[in-house]
C-alpha cells in the first residue's frame, strides 16, 4: 500500500524538500507507486495477554516506527498537510481527533476517512494467522474480542513514514471509506497500535477468492455461477465508478468471497479517483488484465480500465485459463492486437498516445475474438465480452450497459450467491501459493540432500560441534558475502527508465560470471523488484508479471516464465517463489541470499547486464519483428543465465570446500 525507501532515513532537510515538492505536483497522489523500494517488514509474534495472543509488532520495528513518527509529525506540521485537498478538516475537529487518539500524522492525511470513528486498540484483537501478503501489507485472521467476530487485518506497510507510503496509504483509507456496497469490501475500522504505531486496516473476513476457486481441482464453474460472480463483479464496480473511484487492479485474487459466494472487490491500493484534471499514471492493472490504452501510455483514461479487465476475467471463467497472459508489455500488447484487432487509425490520431510510436502496427489488426472464442464460450458471454474487450476504450460501454445486457437477462439466469455450492476449505490464491512453495521445498530438499551427500562426504564426517558448526556456517556466509557489496541497482541503473528499453533483471538464482574488473556484481535485488503475484488458473500454471508494469518486472517473469517452458515441465514454481518475494524485502540483508542475483550480461565484455535498449525497431513499427527479436533475447539471455548459474554453483562449491578444510 506504500512504497518505502530502502535506503535509510532520509534528513529532514530531504524530508521537507519532497513534501513541498508533492503539494505542488500535479502527479502527486498518483505517482506511480511501484516506483519506490520497500524495507523490511518486521515480524508479527504474539505476545502472551492473559490467556489471549494478542497482536504485537517486533520490537526493532517498535523503536524506529515510533522515531520516525515523531519526525515526521513534526515536519507534516511544519509543512502542512500532503493532501490538503484530503484533509480539510478544521483545527478543532483536528484536535478532537488527536485527542480521540488518532495519530495527528493520520489525521492530517486523511482526516475526513477517521469521521465518526474511534481508533480500536491492538490487544481487543485475537491473532490467529497470516493468510495473505500483498506488497504492501501482511494480512492476517484474527478474532475481535469485543464481539467475538472473525476479521481480516490488514497490517498496513508504510515504513519510515515516506511520504508516498502515507500518501497511498491515505488514499486507500479514504477510498475506502467513501464505498459502500454489498459487493465492495467493507472497512469496518482502523486499528493503532499504541505500542509499535503500526495501523492495521479492519476488514470482515472471506474466505476464498476467484483465482483460489477457479484453480482448485475439481471445481467447475456452471454458465449461471459464473453469470452470479460476473454480475456482483459489475454491480460493485458500479458503485465505486458512480463514487469517482477507478479500481484499477481487478483481477481473480483480488475478487474476494465469503461461504454464501457473496462477491467484493478488495485491494484498494491502486484506485484513484477518475475526475481528476491531473494526469494519472499508466503503470496500473496487472499486466494480464490491463487495457491496450494503458499499454499504449495514456494518461486521461477512465472507467472503461476497470471493465477490460472484467472482460479478461469473463472470458477467463468460462475457459479456465488466462485469456491474454503476456510475458513482457510488449507481448501482451502483440496479444491483445492479434486477439482484438488493433485500434482505428482515427483513435491513433485522436489518442496521441504516448507510446503509439512504437506499438502501431504497419498493419492493421483484424479482430477475432468470436471466432477464436465461439466453441468456448457461449453466444450471450461472447456478445458482451465483445463489448468489454473492445481495444477503443469508448466502445466499452460501462457497468450499468453490461448488466443490461443478454448475458444476465437470458436463460440460464445468473444464479442467487447463496444457491451456490458451499466451499469449505478457504480457497486463496494465498493457499494456493504456499502449497506449491511447500512442494518446491520438499523437492529442493531432497535433491539437496542428495547433492550434499555426494560432495561433502569427506567432509561431513568431520563436521565440528553444533555450536562451533553454527559459526563455521556463519563466518563462510560472511566470507561470501564481503564479495557481493554492489548493489546492482545503484551500480547499473544510471540511465532509468527508457522508453521501452528494458534490462533483463536478476534472477534469484541465476547469476553471472564476475565482471571484467574481477568483482562480482552480486547482490540482492531489491529496488526493482516490486509488485507481483502468480496467476494461476485450473490450466495454467503460468506467472503474471508484476502489476507496475515495470519492465524489468516483466522481462524478469518473461525470462521465469520462459525458463519453465525450457524444462518443458510447465511448473513454476521457481517463478512463483521469486514473485512471493517481490518486494526483495524479506531477504534484503540476507549474506545467503545476497550473493545470488546478479544481472545478465549482453555482449559487447560487459556481462553484467542485457540491455534490450529500445524501442527493439524504433519508428518502424513492426511489432512482429519486435516481437520475434524480443523472443530471441530472451531466449538468448536464460540459456546464458543457466549456464552462469551452473558455473557460479561449482564456484561457491568449490570455495565452500576450500573454506570448511581451513576451518577445521
Ligand atoms: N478481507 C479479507 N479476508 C480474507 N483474506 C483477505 C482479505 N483481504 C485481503 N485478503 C488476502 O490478503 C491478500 C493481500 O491483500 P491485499 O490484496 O488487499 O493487499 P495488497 O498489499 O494490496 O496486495 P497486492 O500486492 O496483491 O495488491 C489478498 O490477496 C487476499 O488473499
Amino acid at each position: 500500500m506504500g512504497c518505502i525507501c530502502s535506503k535509510g532515513v532520509r534528513t529532514n532537510d530531504d524530508y521537507i524538500e519532497t513534501c513541498k515538492k508533492q503539494s505542488t505536483n500535479h502527479e502527486n497522489l498518483d505517482s506511480d507507486k511501484t516506483s519506490v523500494n520497500r524495507r523490511n517488514e518486521a515480524t508479527f509474534r504474539l505476545i502472551p495477554n492473559g490467556n489471549k495472543n494478542v497482536l504485537s509488532d517486533d520490537e526493532e520495528d517498535k523503536e524506529s516506527f515510533v522515531s520516525q513518527k515523531e519526525a515526521t509529525v513534526k515536519l507534516l506540521d511544519n509543512v502542512g498537510p500532503l493532501q490538503p485537498r484530503m484533509s480539510r478538516i478544521g483545527n478543532g475537529d483536528r484536535t478532537a481527533k488527536v485527542v480521540a487518539g488518532w495519530p495527528s500524522w493520520l489525521v492530517s492525511v486523511a482526516g475526513e476517512a477517521l469521521n465518526g470513528w474511534l481508533p480500536r486498540s491492538a490487544d481487543s484483537f485475537e491473532k490467529l494467522e497470516m493468510i495473505g501478503q500483498g506488497t504492501y501489507s501482511n494480512v492476517y485472521r484474527a478474532r475481535d474480542l469485543q464481539t467475538n467476530q472473525i476479521v481480516a487485518l490488514k497490517k498496513v506497510r508504510f515504513a519510515n513514514m515516506d511520504p508516498e507510503s502515507v500518501r497511498f496509504m491515505a488514499r486507500e483509507i479514504i477510498i475506502l471509506r467513501r464505498l459502500n456496497h454489498p459487493n465492495v469490501m467493507k472497512l469496518q475500522g482502523i486499528i493503532i497500535s499504541k505500542a509499535s504505531g503500526s495501523m492495521y486496516l479492519v476488514f470482515e473476513y472471506l474466505y476464498h477468492d476467484l483465482t483460489g476457486l477457479a484453480s482448485t481441482p475439481g471445481i467447475k464453474f456452471s454458465q449461471s455461477q459464473i453469470k452470479c460472480y460476473v454480475k456482483q463483479l459489475l454491480l460493485g464496480l458500479e458503485h465505486c465508478h458512480s463514487c469517482g473511484v477507478l479500481h484499477r487492479d481487478i483481477k481473480g485474487s483480488n475478487l474476494l468471497l465469503d461461504r454464501d459466494n457473496n462477491l467484493k472487490i478488495a485491494d484498494f491500493g491502486l484506485s484513484t479517483f477518475c475526475q481528476r484534471k491531473q494526469p494519472l499514471t499508466s503503470r496500473v492493472v496487472t499486466l494480464w488484465y490491463r487495457p491496450p490504452e494503458l499499454l499504449l501510455g495514456s494518461t486521461d483514461y477512465g472507467v472503461t480500465v476497470d471493465l477490460w479487465s472484467t472482460g479478461c476475467i469473463l472470458a477467463e471463467l468460462f475457459t479456465g485459463k488466462p485469456l491474454l497472459p503476456g510475458r513482457t508489455e510488449v507481448e501482451q500488447m502483440h496479444k491483445i492486437f492479434k486477439l482484438c484487432g488493433s485500434p482505428s487509425e482515427e483513435y491513433w490520431r485522436r489518442s496521441r498516445l504516448r507510446h503509439a510510436a512504437i506499438f502501431k502496427p504497419q498493419h492493421q489488426y483484424k479482430r477475432c475474438l468470436a471466432d477464436t472464442c465461439k466453441d468456448l464460450i457461449p453466444p450471450s458471454a461472447l456478445a458482451l465480452l465483445e463489448v468489454l474487450l473492445a481495444v477503443e476504450p469508448e466502445s466499452r460501454g460501462t457497468t450499468s450497459s453490461a448488466l443490461q445486457s443478454e448475458f444476465f437477462t437470458t436463460r440460464p439466469f445468473p444464479s442467487e450467491p447463496s444457491s451456490l455450492p458451499r466451499y469449505h476449505q478457504p480457497r486463496k490464491e494465498f493457499d494456493i501459493k504456499l502449497r506449491e512453495e511447500e512442494a518446491r521445498r520438499r523437492r529442493k530438499g531432497a535433491s539437496n540432500k542428495q547433492n550434499e551427500a555426494k560432495r561433502f562426504s569427506r567432509e561431513s564426517k568431520a563436521v565440528p560441534a553444533p555450536s562451533a558448526n553454527a559459526e563455521l556456517l556463519a563466518s563462510i556466509q560472511k566470507r561470501l558475502g564481503e564479495t557481493n557489496q554492489t548493489s546492482v541497482s545503484e551500480k547499473f541503473n544510471p540511465e532509468g527508465d527508457s522508453g521501452f528499453g528494458f534490462r533483463i533483471e536478476p534472477l534469484e538464482g541465476i547469476t553471472t560470471a564476475p565482471n571484467l574488473n574481477g568483482s562480482s556484481q552480486l547482490r540482492t535485488q531489491r529496488s526493482y523488484v516490486q509488485r507481483g503475484g502468480a496467476q494461476l488458473s485450473r490450466f495454467s500454471n503460468s506467472v503474471a508479471p508484476n502489476r507496475d508494469g515495470s519492465q524489468f518486472g516483466s522481462v524478469r517473469d518473461a525470462l521465469v516464465s520462459q525458463r519453465c517452458l525450457e524444462d518443458g515441465s510447465g511448473n513454476c514454481n521457481l517463478s512463483q517463489r521469486l514473485l512471493e518475494k517481490p518486494n526483495g524485502l524479506k531477504k534484503e540483508d540476507d549474506s545467503s541470499s545476497s550473493s545470488k542475483e546478479s544481472i545478465l550480461g549482453y555482449g559487447g565484455g560487459k556481462r553484467e547486464r542485457i540491455h534490450y535498449s529500445g524501442p527493439l525497431i524504433p519508428g518502424e513499427g513492426n511489432l512482429d519483428e519486435m516481437l520475434k527479436e524480443h523472443e530471441r533475447q530472451i531466449l538468448l539471455a536464460v540459456r546464458r543465465a543457466q549456464s552462469d548459474k551452473a558455473k557460479r554453483d561449482d564456484n561457491i562449491q568449490g570455495r565452500r570446500a576450500s573454506l570448511m578444510g581451513n576451518g577445521r
